[in-house]
């Protein structure tokens, strides 16, 4: 079955050889074909980063159409939830044979982050494919790549008459770039999203300079904690006692020593990856009005991401402390606070990870299991007992989502619909599990 899903365009005898070798090198697989020669895949990824789905006004509108269009080529059902006013999720349903078995679902996001654009080589919106083949884009990488790699791997499947036995649903959802309470956090409330019965999900991860793929299965929980300081206030050029900067200045002094323990923890460990410890940075600080005026209050925030094994009342106790220890009148409140880790299990017991690794050990691919840093809508998808695994099928590739110049070569892109193409038979044929049968 592997061999049979195997075509490849380039037809330069190897999959392997369908990588650049890095970003910089130059490299005859690389050289452009004219616009007439570009694979439909890369044309439709293209067509679709020129969607300004960008924050904080995406135009969301636009790629539901696009999605609505895309379902009707490939002849599947196009279900719209209405999350919240303007905030919709796009279901496309590939049926499978035996509706008793949970389904698999591939979630992406439709909304990309804003861009500085005096720092883009090419216009962020435009998906300009340079000479040797990388396309410059916003969601180039994050994560619009993914969207079309999972329709164009389900496009093949279905050309070449394959059906399996789970179903395959296809998530298209908004607002996870300023934290998915507008999109996953709410469908994944909804009755439209209990009647999909995902059993296993995949969602995005992170590009991988290396050889190696990264694979998400498990992500920091995103704090962020405004301490505000209260004190006594008066003339700039007096010796005042209990100032709120000076108390202000105690919290930020024990959160940047935690920062730094951590990072020694971080550097002093080579097993240890980034998202196995908690980061924190300081990034905002406001309050004052004048030279002259010392203020009664600032304020001092911060974005903690917490490692999914600590003890999160601890921490928060800790958090308190440090307050404390400063002195009268400093308090926080949060602005994000998730307090529900959770972790996919990565060994043979999770039938969904056999089935992944396994088809990624079939393909010569080596994996890099890890935690992920940041925050995705994996994590309400985990909440709610759907285990999910982070993967953005990059290697070869720096890491430059959310950065000037996101950019993805063609190679990688189309590689990437390959990959799909074998993992979605072996996950949509994972026999039924105990609990389904
Ligand atoms: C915590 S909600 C914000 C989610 C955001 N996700 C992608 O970058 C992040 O900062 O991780
Ligand atoms: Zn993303
Ligand atoms: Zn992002």
């Amino acid at each position: 079955m592997i061999g049979a899903l195997c075509g490849c365009w380039f037809r330069l005898g190897g999959a392997r050889q369908l990588f650049p070798l890095s970003p910089l090198t130059k490299h005859s697989a690389m050289t452009s074909k004219g616009p007439e020669e570009e694979h439909p895949s890369v044309t439709l990824f293209r067509q679709y980063l020129r969607i300004r789905t960008v924050q904080p006004k995406p135009d969301y509108g636009a790629a539901v159409a696009f999605l609505e269009e895309r379902a009707r080529q490939l002849g599947l059902s196009c279900q719209k939830v209405e999350v919240a006013p303007g905030y919709v999720v796009t279901v496309l349903t590939w049926p499978g044979t035996n509706p008793t078995l949970s389904s698999i679902l591939l979630n992406s996001h439709t909304d990309v982050v804003p861009v500085f654009k005096e720092y883009w080589s090419h216009d962020p919106f435009e998906a300009f494919k340079d000479s040797e083949g990388y396309i410059y884009a916003r969601g180039a990488q994050d994560m619009k790549c993914i969207s079309i790699q999972y329709l164009e791997a389900v496009r093949r499947l279905k050309v070449e008459g394959h059906q399996f036995p789970r179903t395959i649903h296809m998530t298209f959802v908004p607002d996870e770039e300023v934290g998915g309470h507008q999109g996953m956090e709410l469908f994944v409330q909804r009755p439209e999203f209990q009647v999909l019965r995902a059993g296993f999900a995949l969602d995005e991860g992170l590009a991988n300079p290396t050889d190696a793929f990264t694979v998400f299965y498990s992500e920091r929980s995103p704090w962020w904690v405004r301490i505000t300081s209260t004190g006594r206030p008066g003339h700039g050029s007096r010796f005042i006692e209990d100032t709120a900067a000076e108390k202000l200045h105690k919290v930020v002094s024990s959160i940047l020593a935690f920062r730094e323990k951590e990072w020694q923890r971080l550097q002093s460990n080579p097993h240890l990856k980034e998202g196995a410890v908690t980061s924190v940075n300081l990034t905002k600080l406001e309050g004052g009005v004048a030279y002259n005026v010392v203020p009664a209050t600032m304020s001092a925030s911060f974005d903690f991401r917490v490692a999914p094994d600590v003890d999160l009342k601890a921490f928060e106790e800790q958090l308190q402390s440090w307050c404390q220890a400063a002195g009268e009148g400093v308090t926080f409140e949060f602005g994000q606070k998730w307090t529900q880790p959770q972790v996919t299990p990565t060994d043979d017991s999770n039938p969904w990870w056999a089935a992944f690794s396994g088809v990624c050990k079939d393909l010569n691919l080596t994996l890099e299991p890890e935690i992920c840093p940041a925050a995705t809508d994996s994590r309400y998808l985990r909440a709610v007992g759907v285990p999910a695994l982070g993967f953005s099928p990059m290697n070869r590739t720096p890491v430059l989502l959310h950065d000037h110049d996101e950019r993805l070569h063609e190679a990688v892109f189309l590689r990437g619909v390959d990959i799909y193409t074998h993992l979605l038979p072996a996950l949509a044929s994972v026999p039924a599990l105990p609990s389904e049968s």
